[in-house]
């Protein structure tokens, strides 16, 4: 399966609407042909990006006691916290992934984590976890003592910053899209960071695993995502993949810098259904180097605001009316025991 290449350069993405009209067609295709496309030349540096996996890898090596603090409560409540491993499930096989949602990068481990609660405390900056990258990379590099992910937010918020002004784009072309004014999306994805907002980041991490863990459990279940598309970022571990209209799975293959654009349910609906939100899991990759290496990924939930409806009223396979946002999704997430 080809997966469709967008140029991000080619439409000078903050200038005249011509170019807009051209990038809406692009994405127009591909989410007709495949629900997803691959975004290169997108503005994103390597460095955002690999600063960003630094401070994941150090928090996810962190001591499981410790990550519990942080521990994600329930849409309900917040929409953010740390997910531990095993306690999201998507179908019969164990998952094997956990990770940290955000609404902005504020919502990391604060000042409260510092080098003190580490088991190791006394050990020298470089036997912290995270010892496989070089010591300026880390984000505690000024320990001990002090703030031990400030690097994750500063390199998180840098990040988000690039990708929210890239999603804002999508959402203009999108709109175009679906024959709909340049601002119709827009209208309906206004809330960002506050406690309303439903647009999220994941910071994911799949700890190291064997070939044989891959009869009982996989990396992450398939499943289409509920917002309305999703930005995906992947180091080069791989194991991504989409599925086809025929029911085949295709790999999402790690590019260096690109990022993978996947149609999710909202603008399935709202598309009349000519676009379909892309089925994708994460399998664990056969090749015993790569299974046996965690695998970092970083996932922006572009997400409609959460009083809006979760498909249009006039459509006639859905029930009606329909529930909001907010609550959709509510009733579709697996909601984290613990
Ligand atoms: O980590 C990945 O590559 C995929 C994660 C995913 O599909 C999700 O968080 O919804
Ligand atoms: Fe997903």
């Amino acid at each position: 399966m080809e997966i469709p290449v967008i140029d991000m350069e080619k439409f000078g993405l903050r200038e005249g609407s011509d170019n807009l009209i051209k990038l809406s067609e692009c994405l127009d295709q591909a989410f007709t042909k495949t629900g997803c496309a691959r975004l290169v030349n997108h503005g994103i540096t390597t460095q955002q990006i690999e600063n960003v996996y630094a401070g994941s890898s150090l928090f996810f090596n962190l001591p499981d006691e410790l990550k519990k603090r942080y521990r994600f409560v329930g849409l309900e409540d917040s929409t953010v916290g740390y997910i531990g491993l095993g306690t999201e499930r998507y179908g019969e096989k164990q998952d094997l992934h956990e990770g940290y949602l955000i609404r902005t990068a504020e919502d990391l481990p604060g000042k409260d984590l510092t080098a003190e609660d580490l088991p190791g405390k006394d050990l020298p900056a470089e036997d912290l976890p995270g010892k496989d990258l070089p010591a300026e990379d880390l984000p505690g590099k000024d320990l001990p003592g002090k703030d031990l992910v400030p690097g994750w937010r500063i390199a998180t918020e840098s990040l988000h910053t690039s990708l929210k002004i890239l999603s804002s784009v999508i959402l203009d072309a999108l709109s175009l899209a679906i024959g709909k004014e340049r601002d119709y999306l827009a209208s309906l994805h206004h809330s960002e960071g506050d406690k309303k907002s439903f647009k999220l980041l994941r910071m994911a991490h799949y700890p190291p695993t064997n070939p044989d863990a891959a009869q009982t459990s996989i990396r992450f279940d398939e499943h289409c995502d509920f917002n309305t598309f999703t930005l995906l970022l992947q180091d080069n571990m791989g194991g991504l993949q989409g599925r086809d209209n025929d029911g085949n799975w295709f790999d999402l293959t790690p590019e260096p810098d690109s990022i993978i654009l996947l149609a999710a349910q909202f603008i399935q609906f709202y598309s009349n259904e000519k676009y379909k939100a892309l089925r994708h899991r994460v399998i664990i990759p056969e090749e015993e180097v790569k299974c046996r290496h965690s695998r970092y990924s970083i996932i922006y939930f572009v997400n409609a605001d959460g009083h809006i409806p979760a498909w249009p009223t006039t459509a006639t396979h859905l029930p009606q009316p329909p529930p909001n946002v907010q609550d959709h999704l509510m009733s579709v997430l697996v909601n984290p025991v613990n």
